[in-house]
């Protein structure tokens, strides 16, 4: 197996002693896209953080063999990546920017970017302060894939943006930066969206991982089965993770049970994203009343 770009070893961080991240061990290979997802506060922008150099932490995280915190200025030449709280200078220029990355940044593909932005309306003499939030997120993410990166963090990159151009930027993703010796870590809660260009899941909630599976895998952990009336009783026997009702019928999410033993209740499919993500996470929400 090849060295992971990132290895995680009990990496812990609090704030104000309360513990926000406490990950025992996580290894992301090259060539992985991985979907880190989590409730509302669960610590993923907060492990970015460290990821990024950020933020100080205890236990051990190699990026590339080298500590973050440490070789930060090394690391962010083979490191980009978008914050959920992705600001650009207002006064400057779309094609300022482009100078001064092509400047700055040796790993910079000005050509790339130029291309990215002709698929929008952002002019080169455009000034951030007048592009919409969209806009402006398009414009960082031209920026932010057009550097020829080992590691793209994206904190939910898609946020403000138009369904269309959520599409057609994850397509880019896909055909234009992402190949075998690269790797991408994505946060968005619009888990649907990046189900189809996963290839891992990592769950974390309250800090910790709750689930780390190659995506081909949930159907092995994982079945959904529309349960018929007369086994209703007997389904939730078996102790289904989650129970929900569609259009009359009665859906119930198992993890680890016996295929055998499921598929006398009901047809069998593997759930997805989003429905594994309220069956592992509704419990944290029961005091909203769902
Ligand atoms: N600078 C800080 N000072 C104190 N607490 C913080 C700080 N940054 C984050 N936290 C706390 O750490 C926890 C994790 O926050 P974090 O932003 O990592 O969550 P998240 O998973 O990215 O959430 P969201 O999906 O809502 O963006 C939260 O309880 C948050 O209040």
């Amino acid at each position: 197996m090849t060295a992971p770009i990132v290895k995680i070893r009990n990496l812990k961080k609090s704030y104000r002693r309360k513990s926000v991240v406490d990950i025992e061990q996580l290894d992301i290979q090259p060539g992985r896209i991985l979907g880190f997802i989590g409730p509302n506060g669960a610590g993923k922008t907060t492990t970015i953080r460290c990821l990024l150099g950020l933020a100080r932490f205890q236990g051990e995280l190699e990026i590339l063999g080298k500590n973050p915190y440490k070789d930060r200025q090394e690391l962010l030449r083979d490191i980009s990546f978008i914050a959920d709280t992705a600001v650009l200078p207002k006064w400057i220029t779309s094609r300022q920017l482009l100078d001064y990355l092509e400047k700055v940044h040796p790993n910079f593909n000005r050509h790339k970017a130029e291309g990215f932005l002709a698929h929008t309306d952002i002019a080169p003499n455009a000034k951030v302060s007048s592009l919409s939030k969209g806009m402006t997120t398009q414009l960082h993410l031209a920026l932010v894939i057009s550097i020829d990166a080992k590691l793209l963090l994206l904190d939910e990159p898609t946020l403000g943006l138009d369904i269309i151009y959520r599409q057609k930027f994850y397509e880019q993703l896909l055909n234009d930066f992402f190949d075998e010796t690269r790797t991408v870590l994505i946060t968005t809660h619009q888990v649907e969206e990046i189900e189809t260009i996963l290839t891992d899941i990592v769950f974390i909630n309250r800090g910790k991982i709750a689930l780390n599976l190659p995506i081909d895998d949930i159907g092995q952990h994982y079945s959904e089965v529309v349960v018929a009336p007369q086994d209703i009783e007997l389904a939730r026997s078996l102790k289904p993770i989650n129970e929900r009702k569609n259009l009359g019928d009665t859906i119930m999410l198992f993890e680890n049970q016996n295929p055998r033993d499921l598929e006398q209740l009901g047809t069998l499919h593997t759930p997805s994203l989003s429905n594994l993500f309220v069956a592992k996470f509704a419990s944290n929400y029961q005091s909203l009343g769902t």
